[in-house]
């Protein structure tokens, strides 16, 4: 197997809190990304997606900090390097596209400078070389009329051409690892359909690897090489495309399904599970999702299961993992 892109290894990130024991956004979590692979991340609000892939990208907004646990971007250990070198990483080998495109982009510049001006920073490029490289992005990622939307400010674009301009900056350095975070949330089905598409392709041609996060797991169906389940911190199920779809197994993944499938199964379950699950508070000890979990049992909530392979390459955190 080649050697990931982007390897995590028992990562901690915590936010200290007043009077109390900090919360542990990401505890112990392990995810390795090869070249040219989509792995999706799918969990709830709260399950510390974001703050995983600020972790990755070394920008953990203080006074949160990353407690333990290495983060190597092609073998390179990104906590040992220094902030210029970073800086020369961050943008131009790894960038990361994040929802409301509006935030991303500065009022005042034309999008030909917004994405010229990256490029620029980062490979010195200038004058008429610049402008056609920039043109080009823009027809990559299929802006119509980019001679002319070259000059456009922010205001005059739609959401989705914004997304598309927000991809670009994020790509024009072809860097070999992106994360998108939720990126394509608030667009209509439609543009969303057509910037999966897109990010899809990019990837493929430039044999990028992806952190795709998302709330929305049908999408992963559709795009990613792999899913992982996030849950209060930690992956609860991580497993190739087919075999997390045909097999789900975490209890937790089952519910997220269940709520999207006609599958007579998954909806019984679902239709259990439906039931108020009042306490939501993480465990003490054991597994986090038990005080929500049909299937657990005392075990559960005494002991913190490990992740283990249950199929080739599909891992699972439970004590009692559904049938497959
Ligand atoms: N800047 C911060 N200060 C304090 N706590 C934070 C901060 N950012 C995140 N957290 C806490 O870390 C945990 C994980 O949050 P995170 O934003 O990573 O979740 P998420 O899965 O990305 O959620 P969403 O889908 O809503 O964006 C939450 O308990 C959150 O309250």
């Amino acid at each position: 197997m080649s050697e990931p892109v982007i390897d995590v290894e028992g990562l901690e990130v915590e936010f200290p809190r007043y009077g109390m024991p900090p919360v542990r956004a990401v505890k112990g979590l392990d995810l390795a990304i090869l070249r040219q692979e989509i792995v999706g991340l799918v969990g709830e609000s709260g399950s510390g997606k974001t703050t995983l892939a600020r972790a990755i990208m070394q920008l953990v907004p203080p006074p949160g900090r990353i407690a333990g646990g290495r983060i190597r971007f092609e073998g390179q250990n990104l906590a040992a390097l220094d902030p210029e070198r970073l800086r020369t990483l961050r943008g131009r080998s790894m960038a990361m596209v994040i929802a409301n495109p509006r935030s991303e982009l500065n009022p005042l510049l034309t999008v030909g400078q917004q994405i010229g001006n990256v490029l620029k920073y980062h490979t010195g490029l200038g004058g008429k070389a610049l402008r056609k490289r920039v043109i080009d992005m823009l027809k990559e990622v299929r802006i119509p009329d980019p001679e002319r939307r070259y000059d456009a400010y922010p205001h005059e674009l739609s959401g989705g051409m914004a997304q598309r301009v927000v991809m670009a900056i994020a790509l024009i350095c072809e860097p070999r690892f992106v994360i998108s975070d939720d990126a394509t949330s608030g667009l209509d089905v439609t543009v969303q359909a057509q910037v999966l598409e897109l990010l899809q392709r990019l990837v493929e041609k430039h044999r990028t690897a992806m952190l795709f996060i998302t709330r929305d797991i049908g999408i992963t169906a559709h795009f990613c090489d792999r899913v992982a389940v996030i849950y209060g911190g930690e992956i609860v199920e991580i497993a190739p495309r087919a075999s997390f779809f045909a097999n789900p197994v975490h209890p937790y993944t089952v519910l997220l399904l269940a709520a999207f499938s006609h599958n007579p199964r998954l909806r019984s379950y679902w239709l259990k599970e439906a039931e108020p699950a009042t306490d939501t508070r993480p465990a003490e000890r054991g597994c986090p999702f038990a005080p929500r979990c049909v299937r657990a049992q005392p075990h559960c909530r005494a002991e913190h299961p490990v992740l283990r392979e249950l199929a080739p390459g599909h891992f699972v955190r439970c004590h009692y993992p559904v049938e497959r």
